[in-house]
């Protein structure tokens, strides 16, 4: 059995994660839980900045918060001296709330609205990464009416097909985000920018996609937008600072996955980008990055409560739990596979495949498919590991099923961060009918 950072088996033969016991954390605070190996990030956030710094070159490391945004995950990545990207009000809302330097905060999306880019503005966070003409204008005439300056990057869709699934791919030339590069849009967006003085265009952006394993299509795009760069550099004279490559750093979920390290996807990086400016005879930019799932995703495990079991005989054997697609859409929506152990027997010898049912009224509602397990029994407690990006971020309340809590654990010591939704929570909005 793989188990991650600071997850093994304790004395009394049961999981434990940050030193501290699953049964006991499931007795605590109930299941479903998504618990968090704080270490474990740590040690990722340090691995991603420690490579940049090892290599002289500036750079920032800005966490996704799309993949986990509480206010507790904030801080964690400010102390550890993170950068951070929003996607919405609501994650800068967030960051705000966690007290984030906004300095250090970049807004993407590929539809901001007004109310949105003046809250980025009257925060004054430390730059927008603009997608489309539509947002230059926006941006431009908000600008213009609260007299403000704002540094800006231009996202770019380089042309790159990168390996994963249809749904996280980014890059590709059909794609709704970001400015073509290769058919003049981001040339006209750049003209538009520069003409604009309030507007501080700082450099370029892509993001190719998500949970990619090699460094190639990282590479590529380097190569594509630094040439650009270099092209620009002598028609406009724009000198670009920043280059953000964007995150999309694979994990492993199963053995099926043979991810990189973070100093690996970096090394390779800066050797690419520092060969590109030397052959152009450029300033070196500062690199920019945007790792979300590397940062959190194997960090993360949730603990349920096994329950109902079904047999289709000579077919499959399912297990039903007390979550499902309302905790964790990946499955369903994406196929993702996952690895999960009994957090009460995490080492008993696995005797059959069952098939890991969540609750929810849908059929597709399926974690795991034929995972190897010892024979259950009730109160048994299942941990689905590397459930810590785009898990809670995508929870949802369908059946009116209330979110999980989350838990930190670390050294011994259990945090709870989220607090679990109750039923009252679910009927916070509803108006009666009269
Ligand atoms: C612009 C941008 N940056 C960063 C990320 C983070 O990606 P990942 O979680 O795969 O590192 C995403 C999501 O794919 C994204 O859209
Ligand atoms: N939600 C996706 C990744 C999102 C990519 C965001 N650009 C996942 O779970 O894999």
């Amino acid at each position: 059995m793989y188990f991650y950072g600071t997850t093994g088996v304790n004395g009394k033969g049961n999981l434990e994660i940050g030193g501290v016991d699953a049964v006991e954390l499931a007795e605590q605070f109930g299941t479903p839980l998504y618990v968090y190996d704080v270490s474990l990030m740590r040690e990722r956030a340090r691995g991603f900045k420690k490579t940049f710094e090892e290599q002289n070159v500036k750079a920032q490391v800005a966490y996704a918060s799309k993949a986990f945004s509480t206010i507790a995950m904030l801080q964690l990545a400010e102390e550890e001296g993170l950068s951070l990207d929003v996607v919405s009000g609501g994650e800068l809302y967030t960051a705000i709330a966690a007290g984030f330097p906004s300095e250090k905060i970049h807004f993407h999306g590929n539809n901001k609205s007004r109310e949105e880019l003046e809250m980025a503005l009257d925060h004054k966070i430390g730059c927008i990464v603009v997608d489309n003409f539509y947002e230059l204008e926006l941006l431009k005439n908000i600008c213009l009416e609260k007299n403000e300056t704002i540094s800006i990057l231009l996202r770019v869709t380089p042309g790159i097909e990168a390996h994963t699934h249809d749904y996280i791919l980014t890059g590709q030339e059909d794609s709704k985000f970001g400015f073509d590069l290769q058919n003049g849009q981001a040339e006209e967006a750049l003209k538009t920018a520069l003409r604009f003085n309030h507007f501080d265009v700082l450099g370029l952006h892509c993001h190719i996609g998500s949970q990619i394993f090699e460094t190639t299509g990282f590479l590529l795009a380097a190569e594509k937008i630094v040439a650009k760069m270099n092209q620009w550099k002598n028609s406009f004279n724009f000198e670009a600072k920043v280059l953000n490559l964007g995150g999309g750093f694979g994990i492993r979920y199963t053995s099926e996955d043979e991810p990189l390290l973070p100093s690996q996807y970096v090394s390779e990086i800066i050797k690419e980008v520092k060969r590109l400016i030397e052959q152009y005879s450029m300033e070196m930019p500062e690199i920019w990055i945007e790792p979300g799932r590397s940062l959190v995703g194997d960090a993360g495990t949730t603990l349920y409560q096994i329950g109902s079991s079904k047999e289709v005989p000579g077919v499959r054997k399912y297990l039903a739990v007390d979550g499902g697609m309302s905790d964790n859409i990946r499955p369903a929506l994406y196929q993702a596979k996952y690895e999960a152990v009994l957090a009460n027997r995490p080492l008993a010898e696995a005797i059959e495949k069952v098939s890991i049912a969540g609750k929810c009224c849908e059929s597709g509602d399926m974690l795991i498919w034929d995972l190897p397990l010892p024979e259950t029994e009730d109160d048994d407690l299942l941990a689905v590991f590397c459930t810590g990006a785009y898990g809670y971020s995508m929870a949802n309340n369908y059946n009116r099923i209330p979110r999980p809590a989350v838990v930190f654990v670390e050294n011994g010591k259990a945090t709870l961060v989220v607090k679990r939704e109750t039923y009252e929570d679910l009927l916070r909005l509803d108006l009666p009918l009269k």
